[in-house]
C-alpha cells in the first residue's frame, strides 16, 4: 500500500531535524564543571569547554530555558555601584580641573536616569535633588558621596556609616607599576 503523503513529509521533516541536532551538538560540548546539569542536559553553550581556535572570546553564560544561569540582583548591583562610586571617590585629586567636577555632576545624572533599578534610580533622582552633588575637592565628593549613601541606608532600614571613616574603608584602586594610572600619571585622574 502506498504511504500517506504527510507522513512522508513527517519523516523527511524528522530526518532534517536530527540531522540538525547531530551537527549543533559537535558545536555544543557540555561542561564538565557544571554540577547542575545531569548528564543528558546539554546546555546550549558551554563555558568551560576545552580551549577552542576562538578560545581568546569571552564566553557566554551558561543558558538553561532560555535565561541566564544567574542573575544580578539589586543587593549585588548596589555594592558593586558603591564599589564604583566610593573608588572613584577616592581618586578623586584635591583640586578637580573643570572638566572632572562637570564629569562627576554629569555622572550622577546619568546614573539616577539609567541605573538598572528603576525603583533605585527614582530614589536616586530625589536623594540628588535634595543634596546636590559637592565637587569642589576630594573631600567635599567622598563626604557628599558618603552622606548620600547613608540616606539611602536610612531608607532600607540599614545602619548608617561613620563618615569621618569613608577614606579608611575606602582606597584607591590597587594597581601593580601604576598600571591603571591615565596617561601614566599618578592619580588616575590625568592629573
Ligand atoms: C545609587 C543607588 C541607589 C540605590 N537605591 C536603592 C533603593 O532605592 N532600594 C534598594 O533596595 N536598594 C537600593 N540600592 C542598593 C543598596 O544601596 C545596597 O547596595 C544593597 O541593599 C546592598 O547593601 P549592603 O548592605 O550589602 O551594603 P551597601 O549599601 O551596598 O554598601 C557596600 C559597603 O559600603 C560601605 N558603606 C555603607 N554605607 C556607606 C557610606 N555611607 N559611605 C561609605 N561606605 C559605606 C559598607 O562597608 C558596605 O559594606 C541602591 C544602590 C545605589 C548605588
Amino acid at each position: 500500500m502506498s504511504e500517506n503523503p504527510l507522513q512522508l513529509l513527517f519523516q523527511s521533516f524528522g530526518k532534517v531535524s536530527e540531522c540538525v541536532q547531530t551537527h549543533l551538538s559537535r558545536f555544543i560540548v557540555p561542561s564538565s564543571s557544571s554540577p547542575s546539569l545531569t548528564k543528558n542536559q546539554n546546555p546550549l553553550v558551554s563555558l568551560h569547554s576545552q580551549p577552542a581556535a576562538d578560545s581568546h572570546l569571552l564566553q557566554p553564560e551558561v543558558i538553561k530555558n532560555g535565561k541566564s544561569s544567574s542573575p544580578t540582583t539589586k543587593e549585588e548591583l548596589g555594592r558593586a555601584t558603591w564599589t564604583f562610586l566610593h573608588t572613584l571617590a577616592a581618586q578623586y585629586p584635591d583640586k578637580p580641573t573643570r572638566q572632572q567636577k562637570k564629569d562627576v555632576k554629569e555622572l550622577m545624572a546619568i546614573l539616577s536616569r539609567m541605573y538598572p533599578c528603576k525603583e533605585c534610580a527614582d530614589h536616586f533622582k530625589e536623594v540628588l535633588r535634595a543634596n546636590p552633588v559637592q565637587v569642589g575637592s576630594h573631600d567635599e565628593f567622598s563626604q557628599w558621596l558618603c552622606y548620600v549613601h547613608n540616606v539611602v541606608n536610612r531608607s532600607l532600614g540599614k545602619l548608617v556609616f561613620p563618615c569621618e571613616r569613608v577614606d579608611a574603608r575606602w582606597g584607591k584602586l590597587e594597581c601593580e607599576q601604576r598600571a591603571c594610572d591615565l596617561q601614566g600619571i599618578s592619580n588616575g585622574f590625568g592629573q
